[in-house]
This record gives structure tokens, sequence and C-alpha cells, in this order.
């Protein structure tokens, strides 16, 4: 069984987590609904603050929100003292709302507009991730025009390829984010940086890709990112203060993943900044890390009710829920696979195999093939595990289907944090083109 974090069967039968019989909470708060072990999110917070402190390195974990942002997310991850990675107005302004400290926010984003840039000087982030040179003349303009100095990263590419798939693949050459290390763009763009009375540049950043199972790729980002390092040392008599080397460590969504755990992608990691930083005998920079997913990834669990069904005779058993690509993309967008039970019969054994589908008008929308199953019937709760990273922050309205919401579990209580949309709440932002329009 694919159980983890606070997940167990109660004397019911029935999945529980964070205290709490799922069934129960799907009775109460109704389904689709997303349903966050926080215990398990403080958990993986500690523990990579913890490996870090035990190598007595200077360091700073940020979350990566895109994974999952909400006003009570980002005040958990103030709570466990994380820093914060947004990556638009809309992220920054929920950090904002969630009153998180500005100076441990870290802005991304490979076109930030000039009002987004704007509010990040006024409130003064604690630094800018400038991924390109379209957004450093930018910067620099603003700040000029507001009086206002920042720091930032620059984003850079190293050229490799990490192993996952070929949408979130980031460190590539060929890739939209940053500046290429090889081909000297990341070099013109520190001397304009390095020029600037405006700017601080703290250092860099890197970021290869997600769902990563090892180090390899991290290990030659930050070899290729040294060697240029030294390059700059002599030429610009400049040492990164700082050395962001992203997120992408991999979770477990279906027994094929094997990744290694949190602590290890840190320990080897680190290990390479350290040699690196010997070998060219530069000071030890600050190693800085965005994870997302492997903070919250395996503590987000999707209910759902099941519904229809249909046989394709010698072929397949279809069975529908009630939500889909409309609550959770990843299935569609890049054959991600999840894993999942009844939450109502744990216990029993698999009967059947069916395929869950979504209730989206699109072929596509196929939660989970081929699963093993006791038979379920009308109205049983389907718990879909593994749910927790760009499953909510993903969701849309296709089909007019109104978002789940989300409960925060812990210790036997639970929390409603995003309410259930409405049809009213569809409706919120259509205009009429005549005044027939019922309320
Ligand atoms: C710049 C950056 N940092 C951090 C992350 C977080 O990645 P993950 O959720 O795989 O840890 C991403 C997403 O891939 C990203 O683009
Ligand atoms: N949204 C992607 C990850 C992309 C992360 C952003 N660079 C996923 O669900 O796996």
């Amino acid at each position: 069984m694919f159980f983890h974090g606070t997940m167990k069967v109660n004397n019911k039968g029935h999945l529980e987590i964070g205290g709490m019989d799922t069934v129960e909470l799907a009775g109460q708060f109704g389904t689709p609904l997303y349903v966050y072990d926080v215990a398990l999110i403080r958990d993986r917070a500690r523990g990579f603050k913890q490996t870090f402190e035990k190598l007595g390195i200077t360091a700073q974990v940020a979350y990566a929100s895109k994974a999952f942002s909400t006003v009570a997310m980002v005040q958990l991850v103030d709570e466990e003292g994380l820093s914060l990675d947004v990556v638009s107005g809309g992220e920054l302004y929920t950090a904002l709302a969630a009153d998180f400290p500005p100076e441990r926010i870290h802005f991304h984003g490979n076109n930030k507009s000039k009002e987004e840039l704007e509010m990040a000087l006024k409130y003064n982030v604690g630094c800018i991730v400038v991924d390109n040179f379209y957004e450093l003349d930018l910067l620099q303009e603003i700040c000029e025009s507001l009086g206002i100095k920042t720091k930032i990263l620059l984003r850079v590419t190293p050229g490799i390829e990490a192993h996952t798939h070929d949408y979130i693949l980031t460190g590539q050459e060929d890739s939209k984010f940053g500046f290429d290390l090889q081909n000297g763009q990341a070099e013109e763009a520190l001397k304009k940086a390095l020029d600037s009375e405006w700017i601080e540049t703290l250092g860099l950043h890197c970021h290869i890709g997600s769902q990563i199972f090892d180090t390899t790729g991290f290990i030659l980002a930050a070899k290729k990112i040294f060697e240029k390092m030294n390059e700059w040392k002599e030429a610009y008599s400049y040492e990164p203060q700082v050395l962001n080397l992203g997120g992408g460590f991999g979770i477990r969504y279906t027994g094929d993943d094997d990744p290694i755990p949190a602590s290890k992608y840190v320990e080897e990691i680190i290990g390479e900044v350290k040699n690196q930083a010997e070998h060219y005998s530069m000071k030890m920079p600050e190693v800085w890390i965005e994870p997302g997913r492997s903070l919250v990834g395996d503590a987000g669990t999707t209910l759902y009710q099941t519904g229809s069904r249909k046989e394709v005779p010698n072929v397949r058993n279809y069975l529908a829920v009630d939500g889909g690509m409309s609550d959770n993309i990843r299935p569609a967008l890049y054959q991600a696979k999840y894993e999942a039970v009844l939450a109502n019969r744990v216990n029993e054994k698999p009967e059947e195999t069916v395929s869950i589908a979504g209730k989206c008008c699109e072929s596509g929308d196929m939660l989970i093939w081929d699963l093993p199953l006791p038979k379920a019937e009308d109205k049983d709760i389907l718990a879909v595990f593994c749910t927790g990273a760009y499953g909510y922050s993903m969701a849309n309205n296709y089909n007019r289907i109104p978002r789940p919401p989300v409960v925060f579990v812990e210790n036997g209580e639970a929390k409603l944090v995003v309410k259930r949309e409405t049809y009213e709440d569809i409706l919120r932002l259509d205009l009429p083109i005549n005044e027939k329009i019922k309320n």
C-alpha cells in the first residue's frame, strides 16, 4: 500500500490523514477535495533545514510557491522559517497578503512586467532573479526612476540535460530561461550588472529541471558554473556570495519512481560545491535551493467520488470521477502517473482493473490508467495520492467546472484553507452584451 506521512487505515477501514477520516472529510467538504498533511510538510521543511545545519552551511531553502500557493500555505512556510520563491505578480501578491517577510522573497520569471518589478522593488523583496537582457535593462531603468537599489541573482543556463520529461527540462542550451553560460551571454550580463550602481549582484542561479531522481545533473551544473566563476574571478575580481542551484528534487508518485532522499540531494550537492570552491581556491558561497514538489508533493491527496462506468468488452473498464483535468492537469500534460485507493474500502483486495476517467469533455482527461481496485460502486471515495504539487496550482475552469476546496489536516483537526469555487465565482468576471442575464 502506498501510504506515507500520517496516513493510516482506521477501524472503519477508511483512509485517515492527519488524524482525520477522509471519508468524513469528503462528506463534510464535498468532492473533489484537496487534503494536505500539514505535519508532513513541516517534516520535509525541517529535513531540508536540518541537513544544511548539520553540514554547517549558510543556506536559504526557498519554497517554490508555484507548486502550491495559497495564503495558508505561505503562512505555513513562514512558520517553518523558509524563504519563498515567487514567479509572478500574483504569487508575490499572495505572499504579501499572507504577511510573508519581503526580505525572504525571491522573485523569479522570464518575462516580468514593469508593474511586477515595481511592485517587487516597492516591497523591497530579498532578491530578483534576473532572467534575460530585456529584464536587466528594465530593472536598471526602474531602479533609477524609483531611486531604489536592489539585489539580484543572474539565472544562468549551464547547457546540460537532466533526465526528466521534456516539458519540465530547463537547464539545456535551447531553453527559454536564463543567460547561456557557454556562449558568453552570462558573462555579458554579469559585466552589465556589475557596472550598475543600482544593482548588487549577490550571485548566480540555475535550475536544471523538475522531478529529477539523482544528483548527476546538479553536480555537472555546479562544475560548469564554477569553471566560469573562476574565469570571472580573474577577469572582474568578482566572486559570487550566493549560488542558488534551484529545485527539482524528485518524489515517488508510484512504485516505479526511485528518487534519493531529500537529505542526500543536499549532502551530495554541498559536497560538490565544497570540492569546487577548494579546487579553485574560492570562498564557499552560500548555497540556496528552491524545492517545490519535494516539500508538498506527497503531502497532498485528492478525494473524488466515483460515478459512471463504461465497459469496452475485452478492452478496458472506465470508471469516472467527479473531477479530472480541471483539478489535476498533470496526467494530460506530462503523462504523469499516480496511485490511488478507495478511501472507504482500503482493506478490501483488488478485484478488477479500471481506468479512472475525469469528467471533462476531452479524451485525454484520464487520471489513471489500469488501476487495480476493489469493484467500485456508485459513490465510493477514490483517494489519489501525491497530488500536492502542481495539482491545485494548475487547476483551471475548463468546461466551467468550479475548482475544488483545499483542507489542511493536522493532529485530528481539519481547516478549510481554500473555499470551493461556486457557479457565481465562475461568472464573476463575465460581462453581458445585453441585459438579459439571470441572477
Ligand atoms: C526556477 C525554479 N525553481 C524551483 C522550481 C521548483 O521545482 P520542483 O518543484 O521540481 O522542486 C522550479 C520548477 O521547476 C523552477 O522553475
Ligand atoms: N508543473 C510541472 C513542473 C514545472 C515546474 C516549473 N519549472 C509539474 O507538474 O511537474
